[in-house]
């Protein structure tokens, strides 16, 4: 596991670029999005300062999950990729393989897992992405799988419908077995509201496992943490 600490969202956003830019560019690529606050501002470095210096046409892009809602809602994880990133570079529509967030989330959940099984390499059975990247909430869930559902992570689909514990939304997520398969996997965690979790789950404290990003450890890919100052403030110097 490899730990970054930057200033700020900002300085995070940029030096997650670089980094998406040297693993992007080395040949076909398959990157599972998600939503959330940082990702929104590296959408935006990505297109304003890197949309030359990579081949968009290689990379193909999935997400980790996302709200069943249309895709003109504004919850939507897919509406916003479109806005800060597809609207300002040039990639290939047949690149973009979204979770249609409008359907029935169960057949959802099987169709886009069928769609993994068809498009990725499969580990045992399991597709394998080259790149996930992971937010985690105040409340340490990571993808759209919560603690209340934690029971979702080994789930033997690899998509499963999960229920926003506040709002009841549903959502559709790759569940725990296809993000720990993964090549690689990237956290961007941003904000001093992650700082409790950031320690808890990095610290291993007791009781921590019942965070769903305490769970993510890929079996034989790298693990990367992208946090700024203000999500690392409980953090020793060596966690
Ligand atoms: O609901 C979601 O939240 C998490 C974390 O988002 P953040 O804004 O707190 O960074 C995100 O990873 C996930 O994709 C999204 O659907």
């Amino acid at each position: 596991m490899e730990l970054k600490v930057y200033k700020d969202k900002q300085e995070v956003a940029e030096q997650f670029s670089t980094y998406f830019k040297e693993k992007a560019n080395s040949g076909e690529f398959h990157v599972a999005l998600s939503g959330g606050s940082t990702p929104k501002i590296v959408f935006d470095v990505l297109a304003e300062k890197f949309s030359d210096e990579i081949d968009w046409s290689k990379i193909h892009f999935y997400w980790g999950d996302e709200r069943c809602v249309p895709p003109t809602d504004d919850d939507s994880n897919y509406k916003m990729t479109v806005e800060h990133l597809f609207s300002k570079i040039e990639v290939p529509e047949a690149n973009i393989h979204r979770v249609l967030g409008e359907n029935d989330p169960s057949g959802e959940a099987m169709r886009y897992a069928n769609l993994l099984e068809i498009n990725l390499d499969r580990i045992e059975g399991i597709p394998q992405f080259d790149l996930v990247i992971l937010g985690m909430g105040d409340d340490g869930h990571t993808a759209s799988i919560f603690p209340h559902e934690i029971g979702l992570w080994n789930a033997e689909d690899h998509c499963v419908v999960a229920t926003h514990p506040d709002s009841g939304q549903k959502r559709v997520s790759i569940n725990g077995k296809v993000i720990n398969t993964a090549k690689e996997v990237a956290f961007l965690v941003t904000g001093d509201s992650k700082a409790e979790k950031v320690k808890a789950v990095l610290g291993k404290t007791a009781g921590s496992e019942v965070y769903p990003a305490s769970l993510v450890n890929p079996t034989s890919g790298n693990l990367v943490w992208f946090l700024d100052e203000d999500a690392a403030t409980g953090l020793s110097p060596n966690p």
